[in-house]
């Protein structure tokens, strides 16, 4: 059996002509890129933000093909510590004047996404890369308040908006076509209501719905399940203020939630739902608090007994059980927040993750065990780190971002100094850089061996090596390679 290329892939806009709507974001796009013709422009980054599916990063990708621009991507998927960006997008955005070939684009995707421990410090080190740039960079994003105001205040905000159906239309026709596919009234107008001016879902629609199809009606019409956050929201004012059990119960079906997820939900929420008017507990509260206790009774015997028939019960008491708890209905609008519990363990988890990626760090450099380095030698960093003579060095050769630097000098936040510490330690990085440049330049022509731009991006391999140590320090604490000390600065 082959499987269809995915035809929102297939059809991806290669010019930004071919870019449906948002007209405006796409002529400040090009202005931005004009301003690149005259040298280097004040802003030397721009942000494309915007919903999904609306064509941000497929204008991004024909705008650097439109003007022979060598693109350099670093999406989500990739790992994207302050580290990591540094070296990728940092020493790309610096080398191409020096060695005299075309610009280069960087493109970020998923700026936003930038929480997880693998992209901690991230949006700091992707001002600082912006900062020191000489090549465009294009971020993009879902959420534009998601990204700092230093970084946003460093770049064009170019805002793309939903595609209105009048040019959702002409593009799904243009499609049909292109596949020979006939489509009866308003199927493409279903599809494209459906999907609320996403063009890549209207894509995915009209794919899906014309599968093995010829000929296309309205009762065809597949719209692919969205589970949004929204979804959620609309599930918990069910459970919250209505009175119907079964109702709130058959509300939960919709969702793609476990029962040991919507139980933090309901429990997050429940106190300042059921809250009396004068801010009392009410007796709701005590009966709903009854009901979810039982639901937990259930949750632990499906995780003990491993029978997840048992579920239903959970749900219908965590869903229904809270809603007929109501002696009467309690009118206001309250805000719905999601578990706090979940705030914390992330908390508690990013913590855990940046001790272990510094231990990684020394371990590296001394070439010492993580387990070791994480116990004894994660305090010693840190009092090198709060020694003037030695904090730069420190911070240098461990290639710390300033999270780890307050981590280590227990800072509870970036401080001045320690914002001093890093630039001074990257200052120390760029040279040095600078000088491997000098040298590859001057080197005899056989002697070069790779490219420049091989040897530049090193970060696969810094990454490689990272990963290896943990490998390591399984299989064989103590790799044959020269032992660095604390004393090597
Ligand atoms: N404005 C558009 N013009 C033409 N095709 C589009 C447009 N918007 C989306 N598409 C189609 O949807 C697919 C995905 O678009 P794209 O990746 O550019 O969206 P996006 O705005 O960057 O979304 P996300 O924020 O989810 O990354 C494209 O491959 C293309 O087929």
């Amino acid at each position: 059996m082959t499987i269809a290329q995915d035809w929102a892939e297939k059809y991806r806009p290669t010019k930004l002509a071919d870019v449906v709507g948002n007209n405006k974001p796409l002529q400040a796009l090009r202005d931005w890129e004009e301003e690149w013709e005259h040298g280097v422009p004040e802003k030397k980054a721009a942000i494309l933000s915007g919903p999904a599916g609306v064509g941000k990063t497929s204008a991004a990708h024909a705008l650097g093909k439109e003007m022979g621009w060598e693109i350099i991507e670093m999406n989500a998927s990739d790992q994207r510590t302050a580290g990591i960006i540094e070296k990728v997008a940092g020493s790309a955005s610096r080398m191409s004047t020096l060695t005299g070939i075309q610009k280069r684009l960087i493109i970020l995707d998923e700026a936003d996404n930038m929480h997880g421990s693998a992209d901690r410090g991230g949006t700091r080190a992707i001002t600082n890369v912006i900062k020191k740039s000489n090549q465009p960079i294009i971020l993009i994003a879902n959420d534009l308040y998601a990204l700092s105001s230093t970084l946003r205040s460093h770049c064009v905000n170019i805002k793309f908006n939903s595609i209105p159906q009048r040019s959702v239309l002409p593009a799904l026709k243009k499609i049909c076509k292109m596949e020979g596919i006939i489509c009866g009234t308003g199927v493409l107008e279903k599809i494209a209501e459906n999907t609320g001016g996403d063009l890549r879902s209207a894509i995915k629609d009209l794919q899906a719905t014309a599968t093995d199809k010829k000929e296309i009606e309205v009762v065809d019409v597949t719209t692919a399940e969205r589970d949004t956050k929204e979804s959620i929201f609309k599930v918990l004012t069910n459970v919250f203020k209505g009175r119907d059990p079964v109702e709130a119960y058959r509300a939960t079906f919709s969702l793609d939630e476990t029962p040991e997820d919507l139980i933090q939900w309901v429990d997050e929420n429940l106190p300042n739902q059921y809250l009396d008017k004068d801010e009392t507990l009410s007796e709701d509260l005590t009966t709903a608090y009854h009901n979810l206790s039982r639901a937990d009774i259930y949750l632990g015997r499906v995780r003990l007994r491993q029978n997840y028939g048992l579920w239903r019960y959970a749900g219908f008491l965590l869903s229904g059980g809270t809603a007929m708890a109501k002696k009467h209905s309690h009118s206001g609008f309250r805000k719905l927040q999601p578990p706090s519990m979940w705030r914390r363990m992330g908390q508690l988890r990013s913590k855990r993750n940046m001790r272990d990626n510094i231990a990684a760090k020394v371990g590296l450099h001394c070439n010492e065990p993580i387990r070791d380095c994480r116990i004894d030698l994660l305090r010693m960093y840190g009092l090198l780190l709060k020694n003037e003579d030695y904090a730069v060095d420190a911070a240098y050769s461990l290639e710390l971002d300033v999270d780890e630097i307050a981590y280590l000098t227990e800072s509870k936040r970036v401080t001045k100094k320690i914002q001093k510490i890093y630039d001074a330690s990257r200052e120390m990085m760029h040279e040095k850089e600078d000088e491997d440049i000098d040298v590859f330049m001057h080197a005899p022509e056989k002697d070069r061996g790779q490219s420049t731009l091989d040897s530049m991006f090193s970060a696969e391999k810094d990454l490689a090596k990272e990963n290896q140590t943990e490998g390591k320090e399984k299989d064989n604490p103590k790799p044959a390679k020269s032992q660095k000390t604390l004393f090597d600065f």
